[in-house]
């Protein structure tokens, strides 16, 4: 089955039901060391996960760790070019949940993304990043604490599908030419737009069924939530890309207010139901100028179009939403993608899950972990019906590779995120006490010394680890 690897000789495979991991007392998991700083981060998060668990469950439970290879160090042992080998996809097929180092993909030309291709191949369609701060982790900010939000970002297609055409290459050019010649002149809207003939073409697709499993995905995710952070914020850029990331809103929407319409509430809704519950006597009229405030200059088709709105909402679901009762339910509202990068930063505390299409989740989720302390904390897990893989937001890290000097805060706290994955809270709440304790008390590798005052020596990744493993008591 295998041509270089060998499956450890104790342990049992995780199964899924149901899109749920079925969890063995001894499952075995794959892990991918990572290029870069991955030779650093691995060993680190290995020992503090295994001293959790065994701490948590005294030999009850434990990790049959199955080393398995991508990126360079794959190419050592599978030869030139075997970037992402076959026995590592059977391996992570077959046992379902596996964890992750970061791996390089070069800029311009080279090979494609590996970390993409294996969220692509095994459909992990949810990729789920919390920022979250801890106690004494220095920040920019001034309230980093405020800041609690969970990026849910569509993690299979966009422009990650990596349909792009070089400039000057044969069908880019073609491609070029169809659309110019034929497809834009066919289509009123674009006017008599063309494409410069030197440009490079990429091509972004976002679908209808992607979209509405990543916001189903956020929304059984807010359930879950304390009810004061029960809220699901569609991110998108749908002013000017209407079809695609405007269409995403559309979609969400279309999916809250069918799938669960019993649990939820639009902003546009609550504005609606609210303007009726301070106004009992309030005209349709009266209350679609009031949720649109340029109400009044609209043409009288729009205006139409928003009265219309009004008694819909009311119509329908007034019994079940008003007087009130919409403030218990998860509240979905929409924000305009580079509006939400203010907003994380001057009302951090007005946002809890952020759903997102790839590209604006990529960039959103390093900004995030920016403000609660850098990529050093910035945790991460791919999500499908099948299979799960955890890797941290950040990237290899080059120039600290090797130095036994980064942070590996984040792929530890991935590990956290296996561990609840898999159901075993007490010793994801080890680490996450460790965690903290040891921010608390100062002990920290550089990108947090640096940044703290008055800075302190900073520890070095492993002895951070270790510091971790200390403080679980
Ligand atoms: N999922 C994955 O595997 C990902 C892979 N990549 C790949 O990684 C490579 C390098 O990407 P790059 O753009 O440099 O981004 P990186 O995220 O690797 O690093 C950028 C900077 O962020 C800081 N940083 C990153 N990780 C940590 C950490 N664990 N602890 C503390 N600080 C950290 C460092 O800043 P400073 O030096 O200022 O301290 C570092 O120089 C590229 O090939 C890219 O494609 C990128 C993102 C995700
Ligand atoms: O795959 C890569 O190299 C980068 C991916 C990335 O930045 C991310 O997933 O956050
Ligand atoms: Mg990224």
């Amino acid at each position: 089955m295998y041509d270089k690897i060998t499956p450890p000789t104790t342990g049992a495979k995780i199964t899924f039901k149901n899109g749920e991991p079925i969890v063995p007392e001894n499952p075995i998991i794959p892990f991918i060391r990572g290029d870069g700083t991955g030779i650093d981060i691995w060993p680190a998060t290995q020992k503090v996960l295994d001293a959790a668990i065994a701490k948590a469950y005294k030999g009850q439970r434990q990790v049959s760790w199955f080393k398995v290879y991508a990126g360079d160090e794959a190419c050592d042992l599978y030869g030139t070019y075997q970037y992402l080998p076959q026995d590592t996809l059977t391996a992570i097929q077959e046992y379902g949940v596996a964890i992750k180092g970061p791996l390089t993909t070069p800029v311009g030309g080279g090979i494609r993304s590996l970390n993409v291709a294996l969220r692509q191949i095994f459909d992990l369609y949810a990729c789920v990043r919390p920022c979250r701060y801890y106690a004494g982790t220095p920040s920019p900010h001034k309230n980093p604490e405020k800041l609690d939000v969970i990026v849910y970002r569509e993690n299979t297609e966009d422009i990650y599908l990596g349909i792009e055409w070089r400039q000057g290459s044969e069908i880019g050019d073609r491609l070029i030419k169809l659309l110019n010649e034929e497809l834009i002149p066919a289509t009123p809207e674009h006017g008599k737009k063309q494409i410069p003939l030197d440009a490079g073409i990429g091509i972004k697709p976002i679908s209808k069924g992607g979209s509405q499993r990543l916001v189903r995905r956020a929304m059984k995710h807010a359930m879950l939530l304390p009810k004061q952070k029960q809220q699901v914020t569609l991110v998108h850029k749908g002013n000017i890309m209407k079809y695609t990331e405007g269409a995403f809103r559309d979609w969400g929407y279309e999916l809250v207010t069918s799938e669960f319409r019993q649990e939820c509430v639009t902003e546009r809704e609550s504005w609606i139901l609210s303007n009726k519950e301070k106004n009992p006597s309030i005209s349709s009229e009266d209350n679609a100028r009031q949720i649109d405030p340029g109400y009044d200059a609209l043409t009288p088709e729009k205006k139409a179009q928003i009265v219309k709105e009004v008694e819909t909402v009311l119509n329908s679901i007034w019994p079940s939403h008003g007087n009130g009762q919409w403030k218990d339910k998860i509240m979905v509202n929409d924000r305009i993608a580079d509006s939400i990068f203010q907003q994380i930063q001057t009302r951090p505390d007005e946002y809890s899950i952020l759903a997102t299409m790839n590209l604006n989740g990529d960039y959103l989720s390093d900004a995030a972990a920016a403000i609660v302390g850098g990529l050093g904390m910035g945790p991460g897990a791919n999500i499908g019906d099948a299979c799960a893989i955890f890797e941290a937001t950040h990237g290899t890290a080059p120039k600290h590779a090797g130095l036994d000097r980064i942070n590996p805060g984040s792929v530890i706290l991935s590990g956290v995120m296996m561990l609840e994955y898999m159901g075993w809270q007490e010793a994801a709440d080890l680490i996450k006490k460790g965690l903290s304790e040891a921010i608390a008390n100062s002990q920290v590798t550089y990108d947090l010394a640096r940044l703290l005052e008055p800075p302190v020596e900073p520890l070095k990744c492993s002895e951070f680890a270790e510091a971790i493993i200390q403080h679980f008591g």
